[in-house]
C-alpha cells in the first residue's frame, strides 16, 4: 500500500484553491509505490497526481526533485511536470505533509520486461543524461560507495538470516567496490532508480518515467548499471545478454560510451547489486510490526551480484569489443 496519510475532501478542495485546475471530482488513494502517499485526482481540468511525501524523503530535497521534473520536461522528456500554484509554487502543505501536484502519465509499467522494452529504456535513460547536462541545481548521491558501508552495519550480523554467508560476502564486496570505485568519470544527473515499475509503455513504445526521487548529481555509467541490474535478468537469476546489448546498444545511439566507462561497467554493475541489495536488506530486516508494506527480496540481488562477480569486462554485459 502507498497511503500513509489520508486526506479529507474537505482539505483537499482547500488546497486545490491554490491552483487553476477546477473544481476536484475524485480522488483516490493508489495502492503501488512504497515510499509516499500517492492519490489519482480528478479535476475539471483533468487528471493529476498527488504525492504527500513521507518521512524517507527529506523535505530539503523536493525542490531538487522538483526542479528537475520541470527541466527535464522542458528539454523534452516525457516525465511528470509539477503543477504550481497561482503564486508560482510547486511545493506546498497538505494534512501536515509537504506535498506537490504533478501531471497524469499515460501508459503501463512492464512486469516481465522484453528486448524492446529494454531497448527502449537504454535510449531514454541516455536522453535523460543528455536533458540533464544543463540543470544547475545538485544534490550528492547518499546511496553511492560511501553509504553502502553504513547500510551494511545496521544488518550487520543478521544478514546471516536472509543467507548463510551473506554478511561475510557483503564485508568482501564492500572492500572491493571501496578499493576501486571509478573516479573522474563523466557525472550529470541520474534518475538512480530506473526500475520496470518507474517506466511506462503504450504498447512497446515507452511512454514516460516517473519516480525521480532518488535522483542526484553521480557517475552517468552507474545509472546505466543500476538499470543492466533491474530490466536484463531473467526471473531464475541469468543475464540475458540480449537484453543488455539491446539497453546498452540504444544508449549509445545518443550518447556513445568513453572507453573508461566502458571498462568501468563490471564493477559499477557490482556496485549498483549491492546498494540494492543492502537496502532490501536492511528493509527486510527492519519491517514495523503491523505495517501493510512487504518489503522487496534481497535475495533477487545476492543472485545479481554473483554474476558480477565473475564479469570480466563489458562484453559480458553485450557490449560490442
Ligand atoms: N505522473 C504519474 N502519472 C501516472 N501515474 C503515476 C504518476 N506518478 C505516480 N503514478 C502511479 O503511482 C504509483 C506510485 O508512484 P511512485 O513510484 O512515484 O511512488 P513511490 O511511493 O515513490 O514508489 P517507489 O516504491 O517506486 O519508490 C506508480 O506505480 C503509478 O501507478
Ligand atoms: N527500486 C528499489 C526500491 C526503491 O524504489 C528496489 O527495487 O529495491
Amino acid at each position: 500500500m502507498a497511503v500513509y496519510t489520508e486526506v479529507g475532501t474537505e482539505e483537499l478542495s482547500a488546497f486545490l484553491d491554490h491552483y487553476d485546475l477546477g473544481e476536484l471530482l475524485s480522488c483516490k488513494g493508489i495502492a503501488e509505490g512504497v515510499e509516499n502517499s500517492n492519490f489519482l485526482i480528478h479535476t475539471a481540468a483533468g487528471h493529476y497526481i498527488l504525492t504527500l511525501y513521507e518521512k524517507r524523503v527529506d523535505p530539503a530535497d523536493l525542490p531538487f526533485f522538483l526542479a528537475l521534473m520541470e527541466h527535464l520536461a522542458g528539454r523534452g522528456l516525457i516525465c511528470p511536470l509539477p503543477v504550481k500554484t497561482r503564486a508560482g509554487t510547486a511545493l506546498g502543505t497538505l494534512a501536515g505533509r509537504p506535498a506537490a501536484i504533478v501531471t497524469f502519465l499515460d501508459g503501463m509499467s512492464v512486469r516481465q520486461p522484453a528486448v524492446t522494452h529494454c531497448a527502449e529504456v537504454g535510449e531514454a535513460l541516455a536522453r535523460l543524461h543528455l536533458a540533464g547536462a544543463d540543470f544547475a541545481r545538485q544534490r550528492a548521491n547518499a546511496l553511492s560507495v560511501a553509504g553502502w558501508r553504513p547500510l551494511a552495519k545496521r544488518a550487520g550480523h543478521r544478514a546471516d538470516t536472509v543467507a548463510p554467508g551473506l554478511a561475510a560476502l557483503i564485508e568482501e564486496e564492500l572492500a572491493v567496490v571501496e578499493a576501486s570505485w571509478p573516479n573522474g568519470l563523466p557525472e550529470g544527473v541520474i534518475h538512480a532508480d530506473l526500475f520496470p515499475d518507474n517506466v511506462f509503455f503504450l504498447g512497446n513504445r515507452l511512454s514516460g518515467l516517473i519516480d525521480f526521487y532518488f535522483a542526484c548529481t553521480d557517475t552517468l555509467a552507474y545509472d546505466i548499471a543500476v538499470c543492466l541490474n533491474a530490466w536484463c535478468f531473467e526471473p531464475d537469476g541469468s543475464f540475458n545478454v540480449t537484453k543488455g546489448r539491446a539497453l546498452l546498444q540504444r544508449y549509445e545511439a545518443v550518447r556513445p560510451l568513453s572507453e573508461a566507462e566502458r571498462a568501468a561497467l563490471p564493477l559499477l554493475c557490482r556496485g549498483a547489486a549491492l546498494r540494492f541489495l543492502l537496502t532490501r536488506l536492511v528493509d527486510w530486516l527492519n519491517v514495523p510490526p503491523g505495517a501493510l508494506v512487504r518489503p522487496k527480496n534481497p535475495i533477487e540481488y545476492l543472485k545479481k551480484l554473483r554474476f558480477h562477480r565473475y564479469a570480466s569486462s563489458a562484453r559480458d554485459y553485450g557490449l560490442a569489443a
